[in-house]
């Protein structure tokens, strides 16, 4: 299997916040994603899946499956928790899981992954910022799905949860997964794939009024 990203663009706010990204991403690999605060990290996550709309380039999933999009084959693990507070951690992961399909773990082999096995029947409301973030982390792991986006993933998590990650990480690449991960900090990844995104990724820097509104209504319907 084999990520191939070639020459993706997209607008966000009437503004060009990536322009012309290539790369190939091997089965088994991570891809570091680093550049300043605001250059499109988190974008270029959304984009591949299918979050936000690529008004530019091709993104395809080579040894995927062919019925379904790459965000359809991927786990997208960004900035909100995707958690219903009303909800215990067990109803959460039993709700994700009836949702992806393709189930691995159950909820509560899941939720002992990430330290949380006791608190199964808590609402998820009583959950701290760290316990949150590692309820969220849990939903990867009740189905598969074989390309994992991350974005930040260790905000939050104390040194414990950093370590744990850095496990599943490396256990979803020996599975043959694939890892994309935004990242201002270290996350312990073993010789991955780099890409530095830079001011050269943005054409424009100028607003389009017409744009802007569009672009605004379209990611207000997503
Ligand atoms: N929903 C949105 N509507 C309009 N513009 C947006 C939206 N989200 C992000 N942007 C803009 O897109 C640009 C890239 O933002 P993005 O969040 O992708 O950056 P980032 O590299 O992940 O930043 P950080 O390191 O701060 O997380 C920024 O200029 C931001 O203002």
């Amino acid at each position: 299997m084999q990520l191939i990203v070639n020459g993706l663009s997209c607008i966000r706010g009437g503004r060009p916040v990536l322009e012309n990204v290539s790369f190939t991403l091997e089965q088994g690999k991570a891809l570091v994603v680093t550049g300043p605060n605001g250059i499109g990290k988190s974008s270029l996550l959304r984009t591949l899946a299918g979050l936000v709309h690529a008004n530019a380039g091709t993104v395809k999933l080579e040894g995927g499956d062919e019925e379904l999009s790459v965000g359809q084959q991927a786990h997208y693990f960004g900035h909100a928790d995707a958690i219903k507070p009303a909800l215990t951690l067990k109803e959460n992961l039993d709700f994700w899981q009836s949702f992806y399909g393709s189930p691995t773990r159950t909820a509560y082999e899941a939720l002992l992954e990430v330290d949380l096995g006791d608190l199964i029947d808590m609402p998820a409301a009583y959950l701290s910022a760290g316990q949150r973030r590692r309820l969220s982390l849990s939903r990867l792991l009740v189905c598969h799905r074989p390309l994992w986006l991350l974005d930040e993933p260790t905000s939050a998590l104390d040194a414990a949860s950093e370590r744990k990650l850095e496990i599943l990480m490396a256990e979803h690449l020996e599975k043959g997964g694939l890892i994309i991960a935004a990242t201002h900090a270290p996350l312990g990844l073993l010789n991955p794939d780099r890409l530095e995104l830079g001011r050269e990724q943005i054409a424009d820097p100028f607003a389009d009024d017409e744009l802007f509104e569009q672009d605004q209504l379209q990611e207000s319907q997503q």
